[in-house]
């Protein structure tokens, strides 16, 4: 039987949630609570949480329950991510963080319209499924998956649209990092309002 997800946002299919280090873009190295919701239709071929992409394999769980758990933590920030969280109307859970005084940061594709009450909003646009262009002026931070040589121009595209006081940044695809990383340090040196962004928790081995 098919999972009904209320569109209150009181229910969330929830993946995993764990407490780690912000290991990507501008809040590298900050502690925070990592929530991980279900579902993501967006497709990409090199995306590194494939079994986040069916909702169904995900429980619903309470939204209640979910910001119990964060306030456990001495971390004060939530890093919202999934799957694609955009999917859910997230107003709920944000505002129900915020009432604790936490934080509440995510990531998102932007293929979704923007609920959530957010203090950080991460957008890393996907060719696979194009964000929606009114989530672009909202974006704090603009994180690029460098895949080819031709994400660099593609990139720009999306420097335009977003808010002259976003931070940019290009972190290249896991897989490729090795031929990639080179061509990024270059680029970000000649285009110094680029930054680069690692996926460090993966070289330090936490979730
Ligand atoms: C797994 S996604 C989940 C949130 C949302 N669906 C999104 O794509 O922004 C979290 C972050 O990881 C990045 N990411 C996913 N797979 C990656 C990979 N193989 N190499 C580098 N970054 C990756 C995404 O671009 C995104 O910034
Ligand atoms: N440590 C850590 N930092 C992250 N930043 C973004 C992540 C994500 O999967 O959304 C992620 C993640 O999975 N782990
Ligand atoms: S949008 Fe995010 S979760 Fe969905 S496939 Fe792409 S990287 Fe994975
Ligand atoms: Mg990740």
């Amino acid at each position: 039987m098919k999972q009904e997800i209320p569109e209150d946002g009181t229910l969330l299919p929830l993946m995993e949630e764990f407490y780690t280090i912000q290991g990507e873009g501008f809040n590298t190295g900050k502690a925070a609570y990592f929530i991980r919701l279900g579902g993501c239709d967006v497709g990409c071929h090199w995306c590194d949480v494939k079994e986040s992409w069916d909702a169904e394999m995900h429980p619903l769980t309470p939204s209640d329950v979910i910001v119990e758990n964060a306030d456990k933590f001495p971390g004060r920030a939530v890093v919202i991510t999934g799957g694609e969280p955009l999917i859910y109307n997230l107003d709920y859970l944000t505002n129900k963080l915020k009432e604790r005084g936490i934080l509440t940061f995510i990531e998102t594709s932007g293929a979704y319209p923007l609920s959530g009450n957010w203090d950080w909003i991460c957008l890393s646009p996907k060719k696979f499924k194009a964000p929606r262009p009114d989530i672009t002026p909202f974006a704090h931070e603009l994180k690029v998956i460098v895949f080819n040589k031709s994400d660099f121009k593609w990139a720009e595209e999306y420097a335009a649209m977003v808010s002259p006081t976003c931070k940019l940044y290009l972190q290249p695809e896991w897989s490729k990092s090795k031929e990639i990383t080179p061509l990024i340090i270059e680029y970000v040196m000649a285009n110094p309002k680029w930054e680069i962004s690692l996926q460090t928790h993966k070289f330090l081995n936490i979730p």
